[in-house]
C-alpha cells in the first residue's frame, strides 16, 4: 500500500498524542501537517512537521489523503465539511454529531464519493460492548446506561452512550421506564431520556472512559460494562478507519459497521 498522508488536528491533546505515537509507529502511515488552535511557535511542537491554525489554508497547501480529528465537537464539524470539500477522507473520533448531522455529511460524501468515518468509540471493547448490548436488548426492554469519564470531557451525554442507545433503538420497542408516576424532586436525578431510556453521565477526575449497561428483568439483572485504561485502547481503531476510509466511497458511522 502506497504511504497514507495525514493532516492530524489535535495533536496537543490527549488522544492527539496517541495519534502522533501510533502514526510514528506505523509504516503505510505519514503525518504531512497539523492543524491546531495554537501556532507553531505557541504549541511547542517540534517535529519538522507544518503546523497551521487555519484549515482551509492546510487543506488548500498539502494534499493529504485522510485527516484525522481529535478536537472538540464545533471544530470538527468545521473540519469535516472543509476536509470533504478539498477531497480529504475524514476520520472523525471527537464525538457530538447529531443524527441529521451525519444523514447530511454521508450525502456530500456520496456526492464525492469519498470515504469517511465518523467514530463514536475507536477501542475494540467499547464496539463489542454495544453489539452485545444491541443483542441484550431484544431479551429486555428496560435498560439505563451510566457513562463515567475524565471531568475535561466537553459534551454529555457520550457520544458511545448516544451510539448505545440508537443501536438498542434499532431492536427495543420504545417504552418508557420506571413508575408512570414517577417525579424527579431533583431535576436530572433520572438523566437523559433517549427513547424511554435513561442516560446517566458521571464526570470524574482519575476516570478515562468507562460505561454501564444495565438491563433489568424478572428477579435478575444484566450487566455490560466496558473500560479505557488508556488512550492507546482507541488507536488500532483509529489505525483501522484510516485504512477503511481509503477504500470506501461513503461515510460510516461507527467502527462496529467494519470489524465483522
Ligand atoms: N472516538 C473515540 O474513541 C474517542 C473520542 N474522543 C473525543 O476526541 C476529542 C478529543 O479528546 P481528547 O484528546 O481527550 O481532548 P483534549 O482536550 O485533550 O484535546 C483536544 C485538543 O484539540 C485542540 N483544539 C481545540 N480547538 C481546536 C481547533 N480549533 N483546532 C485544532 N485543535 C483544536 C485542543 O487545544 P487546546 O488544549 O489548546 O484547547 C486540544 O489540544 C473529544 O471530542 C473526545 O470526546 C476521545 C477519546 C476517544
Ligand atoms: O471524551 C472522551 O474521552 C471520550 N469520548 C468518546 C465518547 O464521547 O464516547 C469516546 C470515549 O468514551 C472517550
Amino acid at each position: 500500500m502506497a504511504t497514507v498522508k495525514v493532516i492530524l488536528a489535535g495533536p496537543r491533546g490527549q488522544m492527539g498524542m496517541a495519534a502522533r505515537r501510533m502514526i510514528a509507529a506505523t509504516e503505510a502511515f505519514e503525518t504531512i501537517a497539523y492543524l491546531d488552535r495554537k501556532s507553531a511557535e505557541e504549541s511547542g511542537l517540534q517535529e519538522g512537521i507544518p503546523v497551521y491554525t487555519d484549515a482551509t489554508e492546510c487543506f488548500s497547501v498539502h494534499q493529504a489523503d485522510v485527516l484525522i480529528d481529535l478536537t472538540t465537537p464545533e471544530t470538527a464539524k468545521e473540519h469535516l465539511k472543509l476536509a470533504i470539500e478539498h477531497s480529504i477522507r475524514p476520520v472523525i473520533g471527537t464525538t457530538g454529531f447529531t443524527d441529521d448531522e451525519i444523514d447530511q455529511l454521508r450525502n456530500l460524501t456520496e456526492d464525492k464519493q469519498l470515504g469517511a468515518m465518523i467514530v463514536p468509540n475507536f477501542a475494540l471493547g467499547a464496539v463489542l460492548m454495544m453489539k452485545f448490548s444491541q443483542i441484550a436488548a431484544k431479551f429486555y426492554s428496560d435498560v439505563e446506561i451510566i457513562e463515567r469519564h475524565h471531568d475535561n470531557k466537553l459534551d454529555a451525554p457520550s457520544g458511545t452512550a448516544l451510539k448505545t442507545a440508537t443501536l438498542i433503538s434499532d431492536v427495543r420497542n420504545e417504552k418508557v421506564q420506571g413508575h408512570p408516576n414517577e417525579t424527579e424532586t431533583l431535576p436530572g436525578a433520572r438523566g437523559g431520556d433517549v427513547a424511554g431510556m435513561r442516560i446517566h453521565s458521571v464526570r470524574l477526575p482519575g476516570s478515562v472512559a468507562h460505561q454501564e449497561v444495565i438491563f433489568g428483568g424478572h428477579g435478575e439483572t444484566l450487566t455490560i460494562r466496558h473500560d479505557s485504561m488508556n488512550r492507546d485502547s482507541f488507536m488500532p481503531g483509529v489505525k483501522l478507519a484510516v485504512e477503511t476510509v481509503m477504500k470506501s466511497s461513503t461515510l460510516i458511522y461507527g467502527l462496529e459497521n467494519i470489524i465483522d
